[in-house]
């Protein structure tokens, strides 16, 4: 467990941090191109933090030059993995040797509590370069069945210069998420992190640097979707394009795809996803600690948050007694407070849209409220399936409950959104469980619990929630890689005539 500071302590440290401003490309910092900034502020004061380039067409050319050129020479991507490994584990050292200045940094500028910075995004970014690092000298490539006159291999190779294109939400783990596995495959990589939050990609590049990654082979590009994202998107030299956001902006990396050079493109989208009680559930308290945990962890911006509750009808009165009393537990306030579990959302404009949910005509079971222009208190809501906050990615703390009279009606009930991320059950009946499991479209279905997994279990989507590959695990490696055929012909030269 993390040794947690006091407030004023963290405090303390904010006002020291050193916070990255310009982009890196080529192994340094630069301005932007234009030379123009914008503001990045911290959403739980309305203060601006610092001024960050603000990137264009140019900067992004200029950063898909310097990859490609480190892919083609090989001084990453034709390393021994044995090698890239060994950079990787002191790159993940120096995230450790930093992870206060990370954490710090990163609850600033999204408005993350510091407890869920300290004890879950920063140590599973560092345990996620770690996990793909270990993995990579430990993949073999195979050889298919073929006659004894031939050998036919199957190889990995890195698919080359990759754009990675981030959300606010997680902003340092999706980064971890991404830059994992594709480095350690071997590609080059230009990063665009939010516009809401840059300045953890940018100090982590530095880090990576300082470990040995080879200029050219990570960089990042600050800027906004339109200017930094289209470009990175359309560009005609970029292999693959990894993107993790909203369904609207996935679909448009697809059309720049098609637009463009037919680059491979891995979309992880949003989610509006269900946990489902049955009557049968057993101990409802710690369900309800569940179905809290996955409603309001990370102000619930989290695109697999559990921000339906579908429940039988005869126990939703006593688990709806057990969920107010756990969502009041999570207390709501100044980030840099270890004691608070709810921060801020990540922006004005997002805080404009989560609120304009809270005023759509649902009966507010819980909460409502919002405070200082920032902050949504945890709110439980009741309205029919058909109705926005039944259908819509929230992305707040806002949890809709919906009654159902058995399993059948239930599982219909989870499968009804265009959306097919996550979902959860909660059963004490085996064989329920896991037709339910199996009948819900989702990547990730958990029993008797919630959870996204972890770094060694695939995590996407069904329907709009995902396309084109998987996060975390080898399936991520395979993301990052694609596949040769090479054969041989091993026939003695004059066995037989060619032809
Ligand atoms: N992980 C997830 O599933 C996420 C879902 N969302 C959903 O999306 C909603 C809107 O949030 P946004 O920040 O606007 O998400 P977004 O999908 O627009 O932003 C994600 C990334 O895409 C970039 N981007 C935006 N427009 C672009 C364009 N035209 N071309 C290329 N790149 C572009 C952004 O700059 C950012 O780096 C949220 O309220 C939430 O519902 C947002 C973030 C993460
Ligand atoms: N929950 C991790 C992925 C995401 O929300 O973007």
């Amino acid at each position: 467990m993390t040794d947690l500071l006091t407030r004023e302590e963290y405090k303390t440290l904010a006002a020291k941090l050193a916070l990255p401003t310009s982009a890196f490309i080529d192994g340094s910092y630069r301005p932007a191109h234009s030379g123009k900034t914008f503001s990045t502020v911290n959403p739980a004061t309305g203060d601006t933090l610092a001024e960050v380039a603000a990137c264009g067409a140019e900067d992004v050319e200029f950063a898909v030059v310097k990859a490609r050129e480190a892919f083609d020479d090989g001084r990453w991507s034709k390393l021994h993995p044995s090698e890239r490994k060994d950079i990787l584990i002191r790159f993940a050292k120096l995230l450790t040797r930093n992870r206060r200045e990370l954490a710090v940094m990163e609850s600033l500028d999204s408005g993350k509590t510091i407890f869920d910075c300290e004890t879950v995004d920063v140590p599973e970014t560092i345990s996620c370069i770690k996990w793909h690092a270990e993995a990579i000298d430990k993949i073999y490539d195979q050889v298919s069945p073929a006659s004894d006159d031939h050998i036919a291999m199957i190889v990995r190779e890195p698919v080359g210069v990759v754009g990675l294109v981030l959300p606010w939400n997680f902003p340092l783990l999706m980064l971890a998420w991404k830059i994992g596995p594709a480095l350690a495959a071997g590609c080059s990589v230009v990063v665009k992190p939010a516009e809401e939050t840059s300045l953890t990609a940018l100090r982590v590049a530095e880090l990576a640097m300082e470990a040995g990654i080879p200029r050219g082979v990570l960089n990042i590009v600050p800027g906004t979707g339109p200017e930094v994202g289209e470009p990175l998107g359309r560009h005609m030299d970029v292999d693959m394009i990894s993107f993790t956001g909203s369904t609207e902006t996935g679909r448009r990396f697809l059309r720049y795809a098609a637009d463009s050079n037919l680059k491979e493109v891995v979309l992880e989208m949003g989610g509006k996803n269900p946990s489902v009680v049955l009557r049968d559930a057993e101990n409802l308290d710690r369900v309800a600690a569940h179905v809290v945990n996955g409603a309001f962890w990370n102000m619930g911006e989290n695109c697999s948050a559990s921000s339906r509750l579908i429940v039988e009808e005869e126990i939703k009165d006593a688990l709806l007694e057990r969920i107010f009393a756990h969502a009041r537990e999570w207390t709501m306030g100044d980030p840099l407070d270890p004691e608070h579990r709810v921060g801020a959302l990540v922006s004005s404009d997002h805080f404009g849209k989560v609120c304009s949910y809270l005023e759509t005509g649902a009966t507010v079971l819980m909460g409502g409220k919002a405070h200082d222009g920032a902050f949504v208190e945890p709110t439980i809501l009741e309205a029919s399936r058909g109705s926005r906050v039944a259908q819509e990615e929230i992305f707040g703390p806002v949890l809709n409950v919906m009654t159902v009279k058995g399993f059948d009606e239930a599982i219909e009930l989870a499968n009804s959104t265009e959306y097919g991320l996550a979902a959860s059950i909660f059963t004490a009946n085996a064989k329920k469980a896991l037709r339910g499991a199996r009948a819900i479209r989702a990547g990730t279905v958990t029993v008797n619990c919630f959870g996204e997994g972890d770094i060694a279990t695939p995590f996407g989507g069904f329907k709009q929630s995902g396309f084109g590959g998987r996060d975390n695990s080898l399936a991520a490696h395979d993301q990052y890689t694609q596949i040769k055929t090479i054969w041989l012909d091993l026939s003695d030269d004059e066995d037989e005539a060619v032809g």
